[in-house]
Formats: C-alpha cells, sequence, structure tokens
C-alpha cells in the first residue's frame, strides 16, 4: 500500500489530489456534535496543501437515498473543516455537476474544497458495478491523484472507496495508515488477556464479529443493547428492550463455544430500566430504577447496565494487557443512561494496557463525556470497519489502495 508520504516525496504541487474523507459526522439539527471525523483528517489534507496540491475533499454523510437532501449536506462539516485550518475551504454544491467542477478548476495550489455529500449521487453505492463504474469515472475527471483516508467507510464496496482508486494513482492518508497499523496490532501476536467490550444498537452487525472474536479474546464483555439478545437467549424476561429475536439461536450457539473454548462471556447482571425511551432532544429527567438483568418488567426496557454490572466489568477490565471497545453500553447521549458508558471509559483510562475504542458512536461517547481523547491507546474513527477489519474480512476500501 503506498502511503501520502511517497506521494508527497514525489511531488504533488499543482496537482488536484482526490481525498476520499469520513466525515460522517453526528448532527443535532445542522450543528455538528462531534468533530472527531473531521479532526482525524486533518493531518492528511494539511500535508497536500501545504505541499501546494489543489486539494479536493470528499466524504458521504448519513444514508441519503442517491438524491440531494438538505438534511444531509455537507456544507457545516465543510465549514468545520475551514475553521480547523484556519484558512477559508470551497464548497461545490454538488458532486461531480457544474459546481463541482467549476470550484474544482478554480482552486489555487494550497487551497481545498469540498464536494457535497457523494452519496447524494446514487451511483456512489449501487450495487450495480456499471452504475458506480460510471460515477467513478465522473470523480476521476475531476482529479490527478487519489488518497484514501476515510477509514469509517472502508468496509464499503463504494464508487469513491473501492471504484475510483482504481482510475488514478492511489495512496493511503495518515489516517488509514495509522488505523491499519493499530488493528493489526489486534490481529496479529496480541498482547493477553485481550478483553473485547461489545455494545450499542447495531446488535445483527455485532452478532457476526464475536463468532471470530470467541477465537481470539480471551474475554468478551456485552452490555448496550447487544446484551438483550443474550439475555433472552438465557431464558431471561427481556421486556421492550432492544432486541434481535432471530439472532437468538446463534447468541446460544455462541454461549456453548465461548464454554467450551474456555472464553470468559460475561453478561450484566443488572440493568438502568425505564417504561419510555428518554428523549434525547430535551433530555428530560426519566423514571427509571436498577433491576436484576433476569428480573426485566414486561412493560419496560433496559437502557444501561446497572452499578453492579460497572463494577463487574471494571473488575474484568483491571488486568487487560489489551481492549477493544465497540459500542456504549447504555443510551449515553441522555444523562440518565450515560453512567454505564463513563464507566466502561474509565476502566480503560486506568488500564495499563494497550486500549483501542472503535466506533463512530463510541468514539463521540468518550469525547462528549469529557474524557481526554490522549488517555486511549487509538480511538478509531470506524466502528463497522475496525469490527470487520477484526473479522478478518477484505477490506474494499483498503484493498483498493493495494497495488
Ligand atoms: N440499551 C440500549 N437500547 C437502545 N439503544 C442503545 C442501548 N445502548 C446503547 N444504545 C444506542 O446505541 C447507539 C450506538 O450504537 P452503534 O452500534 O452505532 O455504536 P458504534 O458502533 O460505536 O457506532 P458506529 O458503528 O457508528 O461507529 C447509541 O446511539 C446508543 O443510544
Ligand atoms: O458511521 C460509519 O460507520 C461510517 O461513516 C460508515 O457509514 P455507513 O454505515 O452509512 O456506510
Amino acid at each position: 500500500m503506498k502511503t501520502i508520504d511517497e506521494l508527497l516525496a514525489a511531488g504533488v504541487s499543482g496537482k488536484r489530489v482526490f481525498v476520499r474523507a469520513d466525515l460522517n459526522v453526528p448532527l443535532s439539527d445542522g450543528t455538528i456534535t462531534d468533530d472527531g471525523r473531521i479532526r482525524a483528517v486533518l493531518p492528511t489534507v494539511k500535508a497536500l496543501a501545504d505541499a501546494g496540491a489543489k486539494v479536493v475533499v470528499a466524504s458521504h454523510l448519513g444514508r441519503p437515498k442517491g438524491a440531494p437532501d438538505p438534511a444531509f449536506s455537507l456544507a457545516p462539516a465543510a465549514s468545520r473543516l475551514g475553521e480547523l485550518l484556519g484558512s477559508a475551504v470551497a464548497f461545490a454544491t454538488d458532486t461531480v455537476g457544474q459546481s463541482a467542477q467549476d470550484t474544482v478548476a478554480g482552486l489555487a495550489e494550497g487551497q481545498v474544497a469540498v464536494l457535497e455529500n457523494l452519496r447524494f449521487n446514487a451511483g456512489e453505492t449501487s450495487k450495480d458495478d456499471a452504475e458506480r463504474g460510471a460515477f467513478a469515472d465522473q470523480l476521476a475527471a475531476l482529479a490527478d491523484v487519489y488518497v484514501g483516508d476515510g477509514f469509517g467507510a472502508v468496509h464499503r464496496k463504494h464508487a469513491s472507496v473501492y471504484d475510483l482508486p482504481a482510475k488514478l494513482p492511489h495512496y493511503a492518508g495518515y489516517l488509514i495508515a495509522t488505523e491499519v497499523d493499530v488493528l493489526k496490532k489486534l490481529t496479529e501476536d496480541v498482547r493477553r488477556p485481550y478483553v473485547v467490550v461489545l455494545g450499542g444498537a447495531k446488535v445483527s452487525d455485532k452478532l457476526a464479529v464475536i463468532d471470530q472474536l470467541l477465537d481470539k479474546a480471551d474475554r468478551l464483555l456485552i452490555g448496550g443493547g447487544m446484551a438483550y439478545t443474550f439475555l433472552k437467549a438465557k431464558g431471561h424476561e427481556v421486556g421492550i428492550s432492544l432486541l434481535q429475536e432471530d439472532q437468538v439461536p446463534a447468541v446460544t450457539e455462541y454461549m456453548e463455544r465461548a464454554e467450551k473454548q474456555g472464553v470468559e462471556l460475561v453478561l450484566p447482571v443488572d440493568v438502568v430500566v425505564s417504561r419510555t425511551f428518554p428523549d434525547l432532544k430535551t433530555k428530560a429527567p426519566t423514571e427509571h430504577t436498577v433491576v436484576d438483568a433476569d428480573k426485566i418488567p414486561a412493560d419496560q426496557e433496559g437502557l444501561d447496565i446497572g452499578p453492579k454490572t460497572r463494577e463487574l466489568y471494571a473488575s474484568k477490565l483491571a488486568d487487560a494487557a489489551t481492549v477493544f471497545w465497540n459500542g456504549p453500553m447504555g443510551v449515553f447521549e441522555h444523562p440518565d443512561y450515560a453512567e454505564g458508558t463513563k464507566a466502561v471509559a474509565q476502566a480503560l483510562v486506568d488500564s495499563d494496557g494497550f486500549t483501542v475504542v472503535g466506533g463512530g458512536d463510541s468514539a463521540a461517547a468518550v469525547r462528549t463525556l469529557g474524557f481526554d481523547e490522549t488517555a486511549f491507546g487509538h480511538i478509531s474513527t470506524g466502528g463497522g470497519a475496525s469490527l470487520e477489519y477484526l473479522e478478518g474480512k477484505t477490506l474494499p476500501g483498503l484493498a483498493a489502495l493495494e497495488d
């Protein structure tokens, strides 16, 4: 995989360099609530601009349906990028149309432009190779060189991630190079005990990675929305909690395999429950109680791990030599359900091991809950991407950067 340093050494002055970033940042009423992914691409953008390149930054945001949707515009991300760079960033109001062509043509050496959301064009995510290829051809016409730096999207076989690199000289940016280095440490001769903490809401995505982790990890701690499918599989009432009913058989099999393979698979022993899902906009205080994990009332849902579980998980993390954590332990966006995520984050800060936080929401949780990012070994910008890497899958966006 050729890296950006090789590109810079060869000289980029005056060249149009297409940087595929992951600027898929959380927004609330058009305001960016966590700019971590924008900060993560700064080293690459700065190095190219300082070397005189005409930098064309492109990304997706959210999941628009292949057509323009103002709610998913990259304009706020573009202006935040400009603030962080300390210089004006040109913004194209389309992806490959007249605005993009004029904006790129008007770039001076060292200047940066951001294209509008790539997923406003159906070709970006199309399952049809020809349709994706045609869109990639239009993107290629805007650049002389390609730099892949959107780690959070490398598991997607999309035009700007997979098809476009083949059409231009291509290099890995600093973020992708760092992320791959870190994740390699988690897949090759990992230091033990190796503890994995899984939570969050994308239950089905993550269950698949457990299958692989059972052969690698020494301990698996389950929290967040993930936990209730496991508790159901143990025969417990889970009320109206987040549940992937069709995954109960698979989860049962995982628990049996963990037992056989001597992998400690730890589930919550108590949970914070409520009758209703909290209002994440008003964050109005909610009625909630702590119950044993096998006593969730039928009309209530588990929204965070309870105090006994927080202590239990901290004790299971205390001697870890390596930790990978993906997925918040509860609905951390609401103060009534943030304590579990805080407790796990604190346990990683207290750990002497190598700690990796993998995931857009998990990384955002660590930052918004006030933890110092440097207290962790690495905060990945990709949740799904890091999980699929750990699964041992070939990631399209990384394969496309190999010669
Ligand atoms: N018990 C629960 N019930 C419902 N939702 C929950 C629960 N616990 C956590 N969540 C939600 O899970 C969401 C994050 O899950 P997700 O799987 O997306 O995390 P992530 O993997 O870190 O993010 P990404 O995949 O975007 O990198 C949060 O918005 C949180 O509110
Ligand atoms: O948030 C993420 O995980 C990445 O930006 C990928 O987004 P996607 O799941 O919509 O492809």
